[in-house]
């Protein structure tokens, strides 16, 4: 009927009160016309019943406030998402919010928006996905808002909001975060697996994830219990451990005495064997290897040269000497900078007690050379000793993907093309590593969109491929659809699984998927807390497939059916189970197709970023 048309065009008008020209703008918003006939802008409706399902009115630089009355008098309990993400309203969310008592999704993110966040808030038993975010709200949070259950998504950072934090359930929900808050207090213990920085950033609030131990306090018996099983958790640990340490000694301690214990007639016992039966101490020091600097004299730990062209007469002494820029600290150890005179930039990483003995490390790097793909980054040079390896690695000036993707420039200059391009030439990579290093059992085993770098001609390399195994371990609790109908159990990525073995080369595909779904949604793998196949995977069931894309992709000339097609292949990678996830070989087929199609299309964009360089 008209009133409820009347009440819609009113609440327009109150998001843009200043700006007349919004009727004129062939956005359909009035009177005369249907919602769901005339196709309102930002409008979606039910295809049976023709009710008001979706108002997505997102970054049209509205200044005027949010008149919830109007629109939740208009459309009443049909409305499901309402999204005014990236607008400048002022003002507050009226309490009349309630009457859109069906609400699934609410996205007021990146807005002026201040005051309390209304109780009524609590009444919307089917809020889903609640995204403030980037605000100026205040005061306390309503406590209901942590009692609806089922809620998915709570995002309420970057804003001014103050109080304790209410116990949350936070086992169910997949993002989580109110850091940069001026909340205070203990957090409370609500399982789930947020780590600090979903909480960083409010000076008074303390206890776990944070760093911060909260003050003993006595006013409630409940919280001094928690802290003496605290306390009482912290000392059977220290014994523990204690313990460990103990009989580590005593074993290493045995195991040496027994060592000096000469055999008669052995006077090689201190000589490890390989498996051919060949002395390994003599392998590494054959002409395949050649020792330009020993760090140990007497043992085969030198810099070993693998690229003859581009780390001639390098040597460990010019490294240690040389200035190095510290670029980052990654969990496997540092990575610098390292300029040496007429030379191009190097990579150099140092590992320290990597756990993974010398030799082994060694034969490991061997391998690793005689399988070479023009887009995997081949280290030219390693050191290796018990304690302490060093790769060295050409140095790469135009950042990482991870930095292309979500550093300042969010992506934006990342086409489309230049992203299916980069996928097809990655995927087709790591098939070829795959392959070829399969009988030896390496796989990259630690991929990462850090590990995917761009050289002075933007092309993309993997880096670090085979490195190292980390202590990862398989996931047993998988991110598929399968494992999001179990309630309990959920485990972030690494989770130890004791008994199963993992195949490191499924834990790429995995890894490699993950990768995709940045790409495609723009969002990084531990942002806000959030699991990005677990996110995704729970989207697309939800039928909202196309709310996941990267908003930077939705461009003039993209193709949507071949987002969904690289999306459709990324799921299958994070499969829940590794024996669901394809091989390289297959994803790489599948990426290689789509690709073609797009080739095909004539719409392919070249690879391209705007300016001189990738600024981060
Ligand atoms: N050859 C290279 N040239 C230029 N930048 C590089 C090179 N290798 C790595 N980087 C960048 O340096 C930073 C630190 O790298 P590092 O490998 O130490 O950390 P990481 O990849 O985040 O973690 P991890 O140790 O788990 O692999 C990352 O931003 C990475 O993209």
């Amino acid at each position: 009927n008209e009133d409820f048309r009347v009440l819609l065009v009113k609440f327009m008008q109150t998001l843009s009160p200043y700006d007349p020209l919004v009727s004129d703008k062939g956005w359909g918003w009035n009177t005369t016309s249907d919602p769901c006939d005339n196709g309102w802008k930002g409008v979606s409706c039910d295809v049976g019943p023709r009710m008001v399902r979706k108002v997505v009115l997102d970054k049209l630089n509205f200044t005027g406030t949010l008149d919830a009355g109007s629109l939740c008098s208009g459309v009443g309990s049909s409305l499901f998402v309402l999204s005014l993400t990236g607008n400048q309203l002022t003002g507050g969310i009226p309490q009349e919010i309630a009457g859109c008592d069906n609400l699934n999704h609410l996205y007021l993110s990146g807005n002026h928006f201040s005051g309390e966040l209304p109780g009524s808030l609590s009444l919307i038993k089917g809020l889903k996905r609640f995204d403030v975010s980037n605000n100026n709200f205040t005061g306390e949070l309503p406590p209901g808002l942590a009692e609806i259950s089922g809620m998915k998504s709570f995002l309420a950072q970057n804003n001014r909001i103050s109080g304790n934090l209410p116990k949350f359930d936070l086992t169910h929900l997949e993002e989580f975060n109110v850091s940069n808050n001026e909340l205070s207090g203990p957090i409370p213990q609500m399982g789930g697996h947020f780590r600090a920085n979903s909480f960083l950033d409010n000076p008074n609030l303390c206890g776990k994830p944070l760093d911060k131990e909260c003050p003993p306090t006595t006013s409630s018996n409940s919280t001094s219990k928690d802290w003496s099983i605290d306390r009482y958790l912290i000392y059977a640990g220290y014994a523990f451990i204690g313990l460990v340490i103990i009989t580590i000694i005593i074993l290493k301690l045995v195991s040496n005495m027994r060592r000096r214990k000469p055999k008669v007639g052995d006077e090689n016992q201190n000589v490890a064997v390989g498996e051919d039966g060949s002395n390994k101490a003599d392998d590494l020091k054959t002409s395949e290897y050649r020792s330009q600097y020993s760090m140990e004299s007497g043992t085969s730990s030198a810099l070993v040269i693998l690229d003859d062209d581009l780390a001639k007469d390098l040597k460990f002494e010019d490294l240690l000497r040389a200035p190095a820029e510290l670029l980052g600290r990654g969990s496997h150890g540092s990575l610098y900078k390292v300029i040496l005179n007429h030379r191009a930039a190097l990579a150099v990483k140092r590992i320290k007690g990597s756990g993974i003995p010398n030799d082994e490390f060694t034969r490991r790097m061997h391998s690793l050379n005689k399988v070479r793909h023009r887009r995997v980054l081949p280290a030219i040079a390693f050191y290796s000793s018990n304690q302490e390896k060093l790769l060295v690695y050409e140095h790469q000036p135009n950042g990482s993907l991870f930095k292309l993707l979500h550093g300042s420039e969010n992506g934006k200059n990342f086409t489309w093309g230049s992203r299916l391009v980069a996928a097809t030439s990655m995927a087709d990579a790591l098939a070829y590593m795959h392959e070829g290093l399969r009988e030896d059992g390496i796989a990259h085993g630690n991929l990462k969109s850090t590990d995917i770098l761009f050289d002075g001609d933007k092309e993309a390399f993997i880096s670090e491929y085979g490195l190292i195994r980390p202590e990862k371990e398989r996931r047993i609790e998988p991110y598929g659809p399968k494992s999001l109908k179990k309630k309990s159990g959920s485990a972030p990525k690494g989770r130890l699984s004791p008994t199963l073995p993992r195949d490191d080369f499924k834990e790429d595909v995995y890894d490699f998927g993950v990768i995709l779904l940045e790409m495609l949604t723009g969002k990084s793998a531990t942002h806000n807390g959030l699991d990005l196949a677990r996110w995704v995977n729970s989207m697309v069931r939800e039928e909202w497939t196309g709310e996941v894309f990267d908003r930077a992709l939705l461009d003039k000339g993209t193709s949507e059916e071949r987002m969904v097609n690289l999306l459709q292949v990324a799921i299958k990678c994070t499969s829940a189970s590794a024996g669901d996830r394809p091989d390289m070989s297959q994803v790489s087929k599948m990426i290689s197709a789509i690709s073609e199609e797009e080739e095909k299309s004539s719409i392919n964009s070249p690879f391209s970023f705007t300016g001189d360089s990738v600024s981060m």
